[in-house]
């Protein structure tokens, strides 16, 4: 059985201007171990999932389907249990360290924190594995001090520390590579990684950067307009991909010279009939407007468009 597993997930945000439609019917399998790359353009629901899965969604989102982890299902749990998968069992790593850490706190009191209060330890062993971890992340010394007295990528090594201090067994790390340059980008990369490593932990990396998955995930799953499109190992889906979202996604990158995907993204409000990327696909047919294609797998590629069926 996989470790956690999405079934059916639907998110909707409730709108003045409407309901948005921001997840539809999502359907993921995590392994132990395993890493898994979630991309797509802005606004196509990557960080919903992520936060819907610990539940930290606002108020106007209604959330169905379920998200089974180790056999429970997160959505039905009191806010007391799921209190305790947060960064416990699952954690997540966001992208901007001055939105997570705490200016007026030490690094090593902020890392050490989750240990005093999840795990109950003593003060002296909390600070004392905080204190080990960050040597481990290369932040030897730097405990003492404040995020306005680090670099930029030491507060992001300082926010993986204290995302990765209890050992979750999963880590979803939020765009961490947004920003920065190529140098660092590979730095982040290597850094959430050997955390990953250290802990066994299983990671769901969200990236609108396709190498960025490519060097980091087993497998990938490729998402528009709120549905997976395109599922598979991430070397068969980005090398020879399948659906034209994912085709188009690959031509856009810099290294294929940047083409713009043609068209408009579409409206997560009133999102497009059959399809949802027909109005914007080279290679639509007469029924890509009426039906919409179903997420059809074939040896463990998943893809979802009527020219694959
Ligand atoms: N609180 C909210 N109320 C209404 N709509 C929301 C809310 N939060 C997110 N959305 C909408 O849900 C959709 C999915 O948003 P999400 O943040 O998951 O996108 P994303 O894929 O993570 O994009 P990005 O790459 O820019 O981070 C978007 O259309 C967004 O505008
Ligand atoms: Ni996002």
């Amino acid at each position: 059985m996989s470790l956690l597993e999405l079934r059916g997930l639907s998110v909707r945000f409730e709108t003045p201007a409407g309901s948005v439609k921001a997840a539809s019917d999502v359907f993921l399998a995590l392994d132990e171990h395993e890493t898994l790359a979630i991309v797509g353009e802005t606004g196509c629901g990557k960080s919903v999932i992520a936060n819907a899965i610990l539940r930290l969604l606002p108020e106007n989102a209604s959330v169905t389907g379920s998200v089974i982890y180790r056999g429970m299902d997160l959505l039905k749990m009191s806010e007391r249990e799921i209190s305790r998968i947060r960064g416990r069992e699952i954690a997540i790593i966001f992208q901007n360290p001055s939105a997570a850490l705490n200016p007026v706190h030490r690094i090593l009191d902020q890392v050490s924190e989750p240990l005093l209060i999840h795990l109950n330890l003593p003060r002296h062993k909390a600070l004392h594995e905080a204190d080990r971890l960050l040597i481990a992340l290369g932040l030897n010394g730097a405990g003492r001090l404040y995020p306005f007295q680090l670099s930029g990528g030491m507060n992001q090594r300082a926010m993986i520390a204290c995302s990765s201090v209890l050992r979750p067994k999963i880590l979803m790390a939020d765009e961490p590579t947004k920003g920065l340059d190529q140098s660092m980008v590979e730095n982040a990369l290597e850094l959430i990684g050997s955390v990953r490593d250290e802990s066994s932990a299983s990671l769901i990396m969200i990236t609108h950067d396709l190498d960025v998955a490519l060097s980091i995930s087993e497998r990938i799953a490729v998402m528009y307009c709120g549905e997976i499109v395109e599922m598979g190992r991430t070397e068969n889906v980005l090398c020879d991909p399948e659906h034209p979202y994912t085709k188009a996604l690959r031509e856009s990158m810099p290294d294929r010279g940047f083409k713009p995907i043609p068209g408009n993204t579409p409206s997560m409000i009133d999102p497009p009939e059959g399809c949802r990327f027909h109005p914007r696909c080279p290679f639509k047919m007469d029924i890509c407007s009426r039906e919409k294609p179903s997420l059809n797998n074939s040896c463990g590629r998943y893809v979802r468009c009527w020219r694959c069926t």
